[in-house]
């Protein structure tokens, strides 16, 4: 007999595993090493930038004052004292009557107060001496860079949470964070359950089939930013799954097993949950693919059971877990990204459930269409390697049709600070 399991919403799912988050410690690693890593620390200025009042452009710096009454009948001549390149500083200040020609990123000479660019100024050769001819006036900070006009010393640069891109190498070097305070990554266990796995190097046997979820759960967990640590596969029996399960719990921070989580007679997940005394947050979701998807916590650590099925188990990873390790790495999103878009495609299946139909997005003149990607049922793998969006229709639908407004979960931008919501029914089904 198999026990009758009690179906909650998605979003309910969500929430429940979410309140049993944990975020990782802070460990220091090497700037060229932080890429696709989440910040643990805020980034606070600790000087301003620019540091100092600089030249945007090669041009000469001038005191403002010697240029005020230049116009095109009454040229200024200024006599050029000095040359001075980016990294360099000025030997003396400024007297009246004299300019300095600087290079862009160089710092203000003293007593200078104005850029005139190479190309507004005539330069010309008298008696061995430099000058330039200005044929208009400039005022006191024209073109000058000011210290401080990006960034103020004490402003937040980057907060704590955020996934460290190319931009965000760039303001750690700037700060000269050689060593940058990032989340730990959570060590993520995958487990394989079913006798009739193969490896993926073997040939095809009578019944068998090969073990597509763990490789790709093992690509999930590194694309949401955790470390898997693969266990391998293992044959339906109760005993060596149990051993195995309580084993690996000892040694990561999470778990994701796949397969052996519904209502069959080698379905043994359920039965390990209960001899470990886990407490189960959800056995059922109403939603497919992944409905069987259940997720547990053992003393703090939590055990996700997804489906065998590729899609459901694909789906279970980014609508629980992945969250999930976004929050342990302190990111501010940690939740799927939903925006709305149109279909390309007429979906008629009636859907008693919520439903994730795998989809490929395209942005077009600035609106966002999904189109569905292949088969859409559980046991599917190839059009998963399509899908990079899931359009969430609501349970109690009945299909719907190429250029209706839909729910689009958006599998790779960087994520959303607000949690998934269920799919509301379009107002004309609600009538
Ligand atoms: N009587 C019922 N039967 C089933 C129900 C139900 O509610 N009542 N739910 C169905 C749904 S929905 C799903 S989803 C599956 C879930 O099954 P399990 O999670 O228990 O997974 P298995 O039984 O172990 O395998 C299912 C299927 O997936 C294949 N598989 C398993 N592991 C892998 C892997 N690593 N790589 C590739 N494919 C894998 C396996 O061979 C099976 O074909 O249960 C339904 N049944
Ligand atoms: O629970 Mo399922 O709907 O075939 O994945
Ligand atoms: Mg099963």
């Amino acid at each position: 007999m198999y026990e009758l399991r009690t179906p909650v919403k998605v979003s309910e799912a969500v929430n429940r595993v979410m309140n049993h988050k944990k975020k990782g410690e802070k460990e220091f690693i090497e700037l060229m090493e932080a890429g696709d890593r989440y910040l643990a620390e805020d980034i606070v200025a600790d000087h301003p930038i620019p540091p100092f009042d600089r030249s945007p452009l090669d041009g000469f710096a001038v005191r403002s004052e010697d240029t005020e009454n230049a116009d095109s009948t009454h040229p200024v001549q200024l006599e050029v004292v000095e040359t001075v390149g980016a990294g360099h500083v000025a030997k003396g200040p400024v007297k009246p009557g004299q300019a300095i020609r600087v290079m862009t990123g160089t710092v203000m000479p003293d007593n200078t107060d104005a850029i005139i660019m190479f190309e507004l100024a005539k330069e010309f050769t008298q008696e061995d001496k430099t000058y330039i001819e200005i044929k208009r006036p400039f005022k006191a900070g024209d073109y000058v860079s000011k210290k401080g006009e990006e960034t103020k010393q004490g402003e937040v640069v980057v907060r704590s949470g955020t996934k460290i891109t190319a931009g965000v190498i760039a303001v750690l070097a700037t700060f000269g964070y050689h060593r940058v305070p990032v989340a730990k990554k959570p060590v993520i266990g995958i487990y394989a359950t079913g006798t009739e796995l193969l490896e993926i190097d073997d040939n095809l046997q009578p019944g068998k089939i090969r073990n597509s979820n763990a490789y790709m759960i093992i690509s999930q967990i590194r694309q949401a930013g955790g470390e898997p640590k693969y266990y391998g596969k293992l044959k339906d029996d109760f005993n060596l799954c149990y051993n195995a399960v309580t084993q690996a719990l000892n040694e990561v921070d999470a778990l994701i097993t796949t397969g052996g989580v519904s209502v069959g007679d080698f379905d043994f997940l359920p039965e390990i949950y209960n001899r470990l005394g886990a407490e189960v947050l959800f056995n059922k979701i109403a939603m497919r693919p992944g409905s069987v998807t259940t997720v547990a916590d053992k003393d703090g650590k939590l055990l996700f059971g997804l489906s065998g099925n590729p899609s459901a188990c694909f789906v279970g990873f980014e609508l629980y877990a992945r969250p999930w390790i976004r929050s342990y790495l302190h990111s501010g999103k940690p939740y799927v990204e939903t925006v709305k878009g149109k279909l390309t495609a007429d979906f008629p299946k009636p859907n008693p459930f919520t439903r994730f139909i795998r989809s490929k997005v395209e942005f077009k003149e600035g609106k966002v269409f999904a189109s569905p990607v292949g088969m859409d049922k559980s046991q599917v793998v190839t059009s998963l390697a399509y899908t990079d969006a899931l359009v969430a229709v609501p349970g109690g639908s009945r299909g719907y049709k190429s250029g209706d407004e839909v729910d689009i979960l958006l599998l790779t931008s960087e994520g959303s600070e607000n949690p998934l919501k269920d799919p509301a029914k379009s107002r004309d089904e609600k009538l």
